[in-house]
């Protein structure tokens, strides 16, 4: 296998491209709101979306009829052009790579409006040589349509060879930005017998052993994590690669209750973020992705009584040292990057008192 030098690696793909970024930048993205642009309901809806959302996704794969891909692409087109999206982010979901529509998603984004994309998302990536083939064309229609910086790749996690090969597709080129799990068509690419999007399943379970011997007696219990090792996957590949790891798409929309567990699971494992398919889920992800007023306030209290960093101390009955310290600077950091964005996180973390 040939490898590419260090210097090579961050030279831009095409003449007049703009440089590679050395590092992805810690913008916010607690959720990722997906909205069909060939939908006139959910696309209205899109200007008045900025600054609730830090992620505005233009969906053009799955969930679009294949009748409305043009509509959607074209869709996606009139509103980057006609909105401001401040501090909001936009995104798109482009077909997969073997779709008849990809070529033209991608010239038709970058040439018309690659000046305000700032993530590609790429479905079903199977491995490195994937997003060596979006890095190049993005690369070429980046020079011809006078693109100035460069537009960042997320790939989705959705096929047993990518899971196989994150490690190499969250290395593959200095556009990568994040990667999320794509948990239907993962569960189908592996045949797993699961029918809905994401989440657990009752049937996955642990049973508390017998009691006195009662095989039929009551016996609590614990239901499982169908997605804990791919997560927990890419989370290290991501965090390897200095990107960013997101859960996906919870998709059964009423249930805000196991949608925040699966959420919160995805955050303390290492997530920054998640997908929102309906505007409900927004105000979930939001508040999961943002460390709470609790974690804050501690956190800063092991900061403060940890003076240069170094050595060990006892708080509230509990050992403190450099590398818990490490785990509160984690928080710290997130808060402050959330306050840059969100106002009133902002006055809530600003208004924690810290006692000694
Ligand atoms: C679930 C659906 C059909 C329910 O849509 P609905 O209209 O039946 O729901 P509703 O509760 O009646 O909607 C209330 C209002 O909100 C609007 N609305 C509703 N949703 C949105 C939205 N997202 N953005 C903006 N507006 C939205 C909707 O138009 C309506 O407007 P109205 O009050 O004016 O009538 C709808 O929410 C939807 O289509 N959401 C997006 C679905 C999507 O993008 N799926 C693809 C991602 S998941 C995936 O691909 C898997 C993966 C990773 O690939 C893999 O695991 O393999
Ligand atoms: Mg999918």
């Amino acid at each position: 296998m040939s490898h590419k030098s260090p210097k090579d690696f961050f030279a831009p793909l095409a003449v007049g491209a703009p440089a590679p970024l050395r590092e992805i930048p810690a913008r916010p993205s607690r959720a990722i709101h997906f909205f069909d642009p060939s939908n006139p309901k959910m696309a209205a809806k899109v200007p008045d979306m900025v600054g609730t959302v830090d992620v505005l996704l233009g969906n053009l794969e799955d969930a679009v009829k294949a009748d409305n891909k043009l509509a959607a692409r074209q869709g996606l087109v009139d509103i980057a052009k006609a909105t401001d999206f401040g501090k909001t982010q936009l995104w798109t979901r482009i077909n997969s790579l073997d779709s008849p529509w990809v070529l033209d998603d991608l010239v038709t984004l970058v040439t018309e409006i690659g000046d305000k994309l700032d993530v590609v998302m790429v479905p079903k990536v199977q491995g490195p040589e994937d997003i060596h083939y979006v890095d190049r064309l993005l690369a070429q229609l980046e020079a011809k349509g006078g693109v100035e910086r460069p537009i960042l790749i997320h790939a989705i996690l959705e096929t047993a060879r990518g899971v196989a090969n994150v490690e190499e597709i969250a290395l593959a080129s200095p556009r990568m930005q994040g990667i999320s799990l794509g948990p239907a068509d993962l569960a189908a690419d592996r045949k797993m017998k699961t029918t809905r999007v994401g989440g657990g399943h009752p049937g996955y379970l642990v049973r508390q052993d017998p009691v006195d011997g009662d095989i039929q007696g009551n016996r609590t219990i614990f239901q499982q994590d169908l997605w804990h090792y791919t997560i927990a996957k890419m989370v290290d590949a991501c965090a390897e690669a200095g990107i960013y790891p997101y859960y996906g798409p919870f998709g059964d929309i009423t249930d805000v209750v196991a949608a925040e567990d699966q959420f919160r699971n995805a955050f303390l494992l290492g997530c920054v973020g998640t997908w929102s398919l309906h505007p409900k889920q927004i105000e979930i992800a939001n508040r999961v992705f943002s460390p709470s007023v609790e974690d804050i306030k501690h956190a800063r209290r092991v900061v403060k009584a940890m003076g240069d960093g170094t050595g060990a101390v006892m708080l509230d009955g509990k050992m403190e040292d450099d590398a818990s310290l490490k785990q509160c600077l984690v928080l710290v950091d997130l808060a402050e990057e959330l306050a840059a964005i969100d106002p009133k996180l902002k006055e809530l973390y600003d208004t924690i008192e810290i006692e000694d």
